[in-house]
């Protein structure tokens, strides 16, 4: 079965087209990434997944519904690529805020776990806004994490993050038995942590398949950074 579907999925902003005839989907269980180049509709794409936008045409179904209702917000988790956790609540206060939005049945012992497992520890008791830029977004993937989500969209997810904390989110991530979709421009991160690329251009789709493909399409020693970039200039 199928989790994600796009077909042929329009959206403009004024006169511009960020999104021009997408058309993909992705096998529940399913780990792909999205890349393109600056500008392509990778945004775009998350936010009309996540219901938090409408396309102008086109369907876009989630586990068969529509994004943004009730339904599909319980199994589904979005992390945008700029996110802010409620900045006057500490990092406690906002953990325990959404587990009990969530309804998890103990959100303080929620809370403690995800604080424990991202090094968050230290900072439970300072207010989300003054955190450095890598804390917050610490928080804000144990924000997303916290109902173990059957649907994770991720927009750039290891950001800001230092190097032991990207190795541990993405060990995080790589244990969870979620449906995929991360938007990233970091190939390494889209071949640790997915199987599956949709590569998409001026928003529309030009290339999907497997990361093994991906490499084989590229000269033998050739980095799968050089292939990405080869087959996105032919496209520019
Ligand atoms: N709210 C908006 N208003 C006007 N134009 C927008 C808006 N959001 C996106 N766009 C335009 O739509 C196009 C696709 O943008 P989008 O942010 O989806 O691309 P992206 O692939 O995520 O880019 P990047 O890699 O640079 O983050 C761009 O031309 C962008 O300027």
């Amino acid at each position: 079965m199928d989790c994600i579907v796009l077909s042929n999925v329009v959206k403009r902003f004024g006169n511009v087209y960020a999104i021009n005839g997408l058309t993909f989907s992705i096998p529940c269980g399913g780990r792909y990434a999205l890349l393109g180049p600056n500008g392509a509709g990778k945004s775009t794409t998350m936010k009309i997944l996540a219901g938090l936008i409408k396309q102008d045409s086109g369907d876009v179904s989630i586990k068969g519904m529509k994004p943004g209702t009730k339904q599909v917000k319980k199994f589904l988790a979005y992390l945008p690529e700029d996110p802010v956790p409620y900045r006057i609540l500490t990092a406690r206060e906002n953990l325990e805020y959404f587990a009990s939005l969530r309804g998890i049945p103990d959100p303080k012992g929620r809370a403690e776990e995800l604080l424990e497992l991202l090094d968050l520890k230290q900072y439970e008791k300072v207010q989300a806004g003054k955190l450095s830029r890598g804390n917050q977004q610490k928080l804000s993937l144990a924000l997303v994490l916290i109902h173990n989500p059957e649907i994770v969209l991720l927009d750039e997810p290891l950001n800001y993050l230092d190097i032991p904390t990207q190795e541990k989110v993405i060990g995080l991530l790589r244990n969870l038995n979620s449906t995929f979709l991360i938007s990233t421009h970091i190939m390494s991160i889209a071949s640790r942590l997915t199987d599956h690329v949709v590569m998409i251009s001026k928003g529309r789709v030009v290339w999907t398949g497997s990361i093994s493909d991906l490499k084989a399409m590229g000269r033998e020693d050739e980095p799968i950074e050089s292939v990405v970039s080869r087959m996105m200039s032919n496209d520019l």
